[in-house]
């Protein structure tokens, strides 16, 4: 288990991290959300020892994270690292020798990430030949030649294409599925949501949320639908049903024409969905009636926007 507790760290003035804690268990995929500036690369930089924190620990099994151990993780940095003018399967190579590989054993591993990640065509080229995309997929396959027992990316998963990153998440449930966690950061919210067995969300460099994605859900407000077919215009009814429902939270009414008149959607928040159901049926014929299930993109919205709306964090481990 990667253990990050309680991380500190100012940049002059700036406070980027404060009081930052969060667990990596052997096998978890872990998505690191946050608005830009808000302390991912900080907290990824402090585990792979580019940055010192100003307070808090690294530990990995219980030990100090040092510079033997990190050895064991793959790392891919926002500010990249290849060298422009080295060749693809060259530097792949030579990566995969820094973290403690044979000769053949490197280049198997470059053969096989390269193929994996299909730049297989391209191990002959300089890297600056390469798109922007597949620079990334060779960024990628650096992180992974060592055959790493825990994997630190920094957005991934941005500027590929939407087969890359099918596979890339592959990639990292097959790892997840040896027992290899991985902790990534990422703006892309429907691959975190796809992806993810827990997310942990930070805001100027604090927790604001921890849980899984099932936690995050049932943790947001509740909020209902209601569909009803109404005799009359689609306007009409819009107005019958917001006069109706005057002081729900979130309240939001929509009609279409329909055969007998409208059909009208209404959303209500709070916990209780009886005063939408009486509504619904004075209205006219119910035809639908249940609980709205947020996506999380726009839980992870509200949570990163306004810091009134975020709910007090729900923490998934122990204390
Ligand atoms: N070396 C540095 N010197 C001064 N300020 C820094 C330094 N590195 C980061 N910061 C500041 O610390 C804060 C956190 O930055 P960080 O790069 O960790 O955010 P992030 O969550 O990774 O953002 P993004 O999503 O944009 O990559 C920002 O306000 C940033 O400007």
């Amino acid at each position: 288990m990667l253990d990050i507790a309680n991380l500190s760290k100012c940049f002059g003035s700036l406070r980027a991290l404060d009081d930052l804690s969060l667990r990596l268990g052997d096998g978890e995929i872990v998505g690191f959300v946050g608005a830009n500036g808000a302390g991912k690369s900080t907290t990824m930089r402090i585990v792979m020892g580019v940055l010192t924190a100003d307070a808090g620990t690294v530990t990995w099994d219980g030990t100090p994270v040092d510079a033997a151990s990190r050895r064991r993780i793959g790392y891919m940095p926002e500010e990249r690292g290849l060298y422009p003018k080295m060749k693809v399967a060259e530097q792949l190579t030579y990566l995969a020798r820094l973290h403690g590989a044979t000769a053949a054993a490197a280049r198997q591993a470059s053969e096989q990430w390269t193929e994996r990640l299909d730049i297989a065509s391209r191990r002959d080229d300089e890297v600056q030949k390469l798109s922007l995309g597949n620079q990334q997929r060779v960024q990628l396959a650096a992180a992974l030649v060592s055959d790493p027992d825990l994997l630190i990316l920094d957005e991934p998963f941005s500027g590929l294409d939407p087969v890359a990153v099918d596979v890339m998440s592959q990639v990292l449930r097959e790892r997840a599925a040896a027992g290899v966690p991985t902790l990534f950061s990422s703006h892309q919210l429907d691959v975190v949501q796809r992806l993810c067995d827990r997310v942990v969300i930070i805001r100027e460099g604090r927790l604001v949320a921890d849980g899984t994605v099932a936690e995050l859900q049932a943790g947001a407000e509740p909020r209902w639908r209601a569909v009803v077919d109404v005799v009359g215009e689609p306007e009409a009814a819009v107005g019958a049903a917001t006069a109706m429902l005057a002081g729900v939270p979130g309240l939001g009414a929509t009609a279409e024409p329909a055969p007998a008149g409208a059909r009208v959607t209404v959303v209500a928040g709070g916990a209780d969905e009886q005063r939408l159901l009486e509504a619904a049926q004075r209205l006219g014929r119910l035809r639908e009636l249940g609980p709205v299930t947020r996506p999380l993109t726009e839980i992870f919205r509200d949570a990163l926007a306004d810091p009134a709306a975020s709910p007090a964090p729900a923490t998934a481990q122990e204390a």
